[in-house]
């Protein structure tokens, strides 16, 4: 049965101001200022373009000229990757050491295939949610064998030494990560690279998701079951949460900073009006981003026949309302009420939807075990009694990337081409979770900057076809040429 939402009936009005398009002169402001504020040159946004917003070249970039790195708005770690790496929660660099790395995914394997005996729970929903195949690999060998065949334990306290920092690899030194720093609310699921990648997290939206012992026992509760319905589902419910919690707390900044004006000039009290400015305010960076409801622009997986289209995109939608509602049992302000009706929380997820890129960042044990078979007689001998057990225990997959979703403000507005003049991809030397746009061939100052959204080198139909989920028909070069 179609989901009915009080609040979207409710804040009819307000939900019609949250998503109508910005205008031409406020995406140029909006994106000049966020340019400016990260010092930004060589490029621009402009909506003058056939397809909305785009980005343009405000110099020439030689082929293989870094055109722009873009720090995320909001992105999230896939939540199996977690048990994989333990990387900052904010910029998602590896964090802690070489041996916490190790020792701690071992350790996690291991419970986990104690706990599971090789299921996960997680399976059954999950092909409809973004997760990526190497996810599902790494499922279906947790679901045969629990532990890989191939894999050899190591022996018993050799884990738990690595994880307390006690047995020192050889070489380690030369791969040293910044310490892992708990989150201040003591929620003890997130990790930062420093305090003030700490901070920032916190003031962006942790303040209002950490499950940690100093927030309100009922609060606690309902959000904890909102992870686990996001970590059961998807992911990016919790993103989608990380965006409605920074909208609130921006709000609430706008508001007290407005109050303390007030009050210094003895004026009267903030009216509902000046309140909803403050939301339309607050909900700026997210009313710049291109959005549809995630019910209809989620692609239809495979396997689900097009006969069954109309109940894939209700369950859709019923399971959005589902974590709908968990999510405002947790955080729910009632100042910001439409943020929490059916019709903003789909067009968030659609956003993410529509424009997220994969987040990948490489992983220093990779480097390090490459490091140590780089060695030479009789050093790498010695160094390899040491790892080849580790190496052994950790089994083929013995290095795992960072992967996640997130969401890019400047890389979100660039249009596709099936014949590029950049890419947006990670480079091995990124360490960090920002996303990088490189130029592919000479762009001219000008020239609009195009990445391709799919493999640009399938053929015609399907790459019309995976298009076709972002909603348009491409007419590039390219396209036109090979249409039959
Ligand atoms: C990631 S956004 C790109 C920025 C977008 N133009 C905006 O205004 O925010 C993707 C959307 O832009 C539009 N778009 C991008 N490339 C296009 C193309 N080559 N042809 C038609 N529409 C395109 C589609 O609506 C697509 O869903």
């Amino acid at each position: 049965m179609e989901p009915v939402c009080p609040i979207g009936l409710a804040c009819a009005s307000e939900i019609s101001a949250l998503l109508s398009p910005p205008s031409p002169l406020q995406v140029q402001e909006y994106y000049h200022n966020l340019l400016s504020s990260r010092g930004c040159s060589g490029i621009s946004v402009k909506q003058d373009g056939n397809f909305g917003k785009g980005v343009y070249a405000d110099m020439d970039f030689k082929e293989g000229e870094l055109v722009l790195k873009d720090p995320m708005f909001v992105g999230v770690q896939h939540s199996l990757n977690k048990i994989d790496c333990l990387v900052c929660s904010f910029c998602f660099r590896f964090i802690g050491s070489i041996e916490l790395q190790i020792g701690r995914r071992l350790y996690m394997k291991q419970l986990r295939a104690n706990e599971s005996h090789g299921c996960d729970v997680r399976n059954s929903s999950q092909h409809f949610h973004g997760m990526d195949s190497s996810d599902e690999e790494e499922n279906t060998q947790q679901c045969t064998s629990g532990i890989s065949k191939t894999k050899i334990p190591l022996p018993e306290g050799v884990v738990e030494s690595l994880m307390k920092g006690q047995l020192m690899l050889p070489c380690s030194e030369k791969f040293t990560l910044l310490p892992a720093v708990p989150c201040p609310g003591g929620c003890g699921e997130v990790y930062y690279c420093s305090m003030s990648c700490a901070e920032a997290d916190w003031e962006s939206s942790h303040l209002l998701l950490c499950t940690g012992e100093s927030s309100d026992p009922a609060r606690r509760e309902a959000l904890l079951k909102f992870i686990k319905h996001a970590n059961e589902t998807n992911d990016i419910f919790i993103l989608a949460a990380k965006a409605i919690s920074s909208t609130i707390l921006r709000y609430r900044k706008l508001k007290a900073a407005s109050l303390e004006k007030q009050v210094k000039h003895d004026t009267s009290c903030v009216s509902n009006h000046r309140s909803l400015s403050f939301l339309l305010e607050a909900w700026r960076p997210i009313s710049m981003g291109h959005k549809r409801r995630w019910w209809d622009c989620i692609a239809l997986p495979d396997d689900v026949d097009s006969s069954d289209e109309a109940s894939f995109r209700l369950q859709i939608k019923e399971l959005a309302f589902e974590s709908l509602q968990l999510l405002k049992a947790a955080i729910f302000d009632k100042e910001c009420e439409p943020l929490f009706s059916l019709e903003i929380y789909g067009h968030i997820i659609g956003m993410f939807e529509l424009n997220n890129l994969d987040l990948v960042v490489a992983s220093p044990v990779e480097d390090y075990f490459l490091y140590i078979d780089d060695l030479t007689h009789p050093n790498k001998e010695e160094a390899e009694k040491i790892t080849q057990p580790i190496l052994d225990a950790l089994g083929e997959d013995y290095s795992i990337c960072c992967e996640g979703t997130a969401f890019f403000p400047l890389q979100s507005c660039m249009n596709h081409s099936c014949c590029p003049n950049a890419k947006a991809f990670k480079r091995d030397e990124d360490k960090d979770g920002q996303a990088t746009i490189i130029a592919h061939r000479f762009i001219r100052k000008g020239e609009e900057i195009t990445i391709s959204y799919v493999d640009e080198d399938l053929p015609f139909e399907e790459r019309q076809a995976s298009l076709a989920d972002y909603g348009f028909r491409c007419r590039c070069p390219k396209c036109i040429e090979e249409e039959p």
